[in-house]
């Protein structure tokens, strides 16, 4: 049993199960208000099988959906405060560029919440953003909106700073301990591989193990768990497409699915470009050699990079990857559990969490202490799908 634990079968105000990036901003949330908190991590940490592993995430204002939009200026304060208490630098700034054809009501969206929010930024018809970022070419005659405020965050390195942090606010992180059971009622037990222990509430943030641990619990949400292809590009002349050329971070929105870059930065002359989506995985045979009939996703990328990024070489040199955890809406859900109301759920980010962890860590917080949410939480409700399957009991 890890040094700082509490004899077994102890009584906290709050377990978390999960700590990747939302868990561990939740427990930190818990942990800065005072409250005791377990969080209960299956993998030794760091560990590389969930969501939140890699070195870098886009952050941006840019967002269609104005619920999102809205979470940013939070989300932002937030993680300067994270930097500042950890003494670590997180962020930074490279700016983002929406790509899309003016009459997409996407790319509309995008610019309506930019302009609401009052985010800098500029317009770019097809001829001035080709001149402004001559490595891209708008092969559809795309038009383009920046967002200035965009950047990228050092995802392992946030994510050590927010356990860290947690951790000195007295929380206890036990990694290595599978959660294997869970006994609602108003203390929920929670049995794991190393011991037993109870809680007033419970939050269960488990990324793509999210309905192993809901199916027992009499309830199973419409995820779809799809393995991603982190896939790194690289650079004809290096340094190109780099953050000290200001080569910004890149949304187009292409369809059926997006493709997203970000400057080459973590890796030297590559740049790393993906596609938001991947094959159905389950995330305990995440690297089972794919069916024929798989999304053929690198051959996706590598038209894109042809026609837009002429100056990358269009075959991955590098192949990382990563789960997503898509709801059909691909809006988060962030409830609690229908019966047990002491249960909180976070999951389902659907491939765009990372950046909105501390406002998400900050509502599940809320949520599990029985305060009023900061933000209107209708999107999130699990009540949203309808004809939900009931597993028995
Ligand atoms: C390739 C890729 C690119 C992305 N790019 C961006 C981006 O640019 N910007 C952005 O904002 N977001 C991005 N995202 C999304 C973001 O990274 C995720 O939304 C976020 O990491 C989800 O975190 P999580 O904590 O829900 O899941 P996870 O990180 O998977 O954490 C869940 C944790 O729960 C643990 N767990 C599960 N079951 C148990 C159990 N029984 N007992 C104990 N522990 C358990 C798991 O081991 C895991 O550590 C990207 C995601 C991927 C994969
Ligand atoms: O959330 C993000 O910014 C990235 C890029 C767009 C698709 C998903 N993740």
């Amino acid at each position: 049993m890890p040094a700082q634990s509490k004899p077994y079968s102890s009584l906290y105000d709050t377990i978390v199960v999960g700590a990747g990036i939302q868990g561990s901003f939740t427990a930190y949330h818990l942990a800065q208000r005072g409250r005791e908190t377990l969080l209960l991590e299956q993998f030794p940490l760091p560990h590389s099988r969930g969501s939140s592993h890699g070195q870098s995430r886009i952050i941006r204002h840019a967002y269609p959906q104005e619920h999102y939009a809205q979470m940013m200026a939070e989300s932002y304060r937030l993680w300067e405060q994270l930097e500042a208490e950890a003494g670590v630098s997180l962020y930074r700034q490279t700016g983002l560029l929406v790509l899309g054809a003016n009459t997409n009501p996407e790319f509309q969206r995008c610019c309506r919440t930019l302009v609401k929010h009052d985010v800098p930024g500029e317009l770019f018809t097809t001829e001035s953003l080709h001149r402004r970022f001559p490595g891209i070419r708008p092969y559809h005659g795309e038009v383009g909106v920046s967002d200035h405020t965009a950047g990228v965050l050092s995802a392992d390195r946030a994510l050590w700073a927010v356990q860290d942090g947690f951790r000195r606010c007295g929380g206890a992180l036990h990694d290595g301990e599978k959660v294997t059971d869970i006994k609602p009622g108003v203390v929920v037990t929670v049995t794991t591989s190393r011991g037993v222990y109870q809680a007033k509430s419970l939050v269960i943030t488990a990324g793509p193990w999210a309905n192993k641990l809901l199916a027992p619990l009499g309830l199973l949400l419409p995820f779809q768990t799809l393995r991603i292809k982190v896939c790194y590009w690289k650079e004809k002349v290096p340094g190109a497409y780099g953050v000290s050329a200001n080569f910004p971070c890149f949304l187009a929105l292409c369809a059926p699915h997006h493709i997203y870059g970000l400057p080459s930065n973590e890796y030297p002359g590559l740049v790393k470009i993906c596609y938001h989506s991947g094959r159905l995985a389950d995330p305990e045979e995440r690297d089972r050699p794919a069916e024929a009939s798989a999304l053929p996703d690198i051959q996706i990328l590598q038209d894109f990079i042809s026609k837009y990024l002429p100056g990358l070489v269009p075959e991955p040199a590098v192949v990382e990857h990563c789960m997503y955890t898509n709801t059909p809406d691909e809006d988060f859900v962030l409830d609690r559990h229908p019966k047990f109301r002491n249960i909180i759920i976070g999951a389902g980010f659907s491939g765009h969490g990372f950046k909105l962890a501390p406002v998400v860590g900050k509502l599940l917080c809320q949520l599990s202490v029985g305060e009023e949410p900061s933000y209107a939480m209708e999107p999130f409700r699990i009540h949203r799908f309808p004809a939900l399957p009931a597993p028995a009991l």
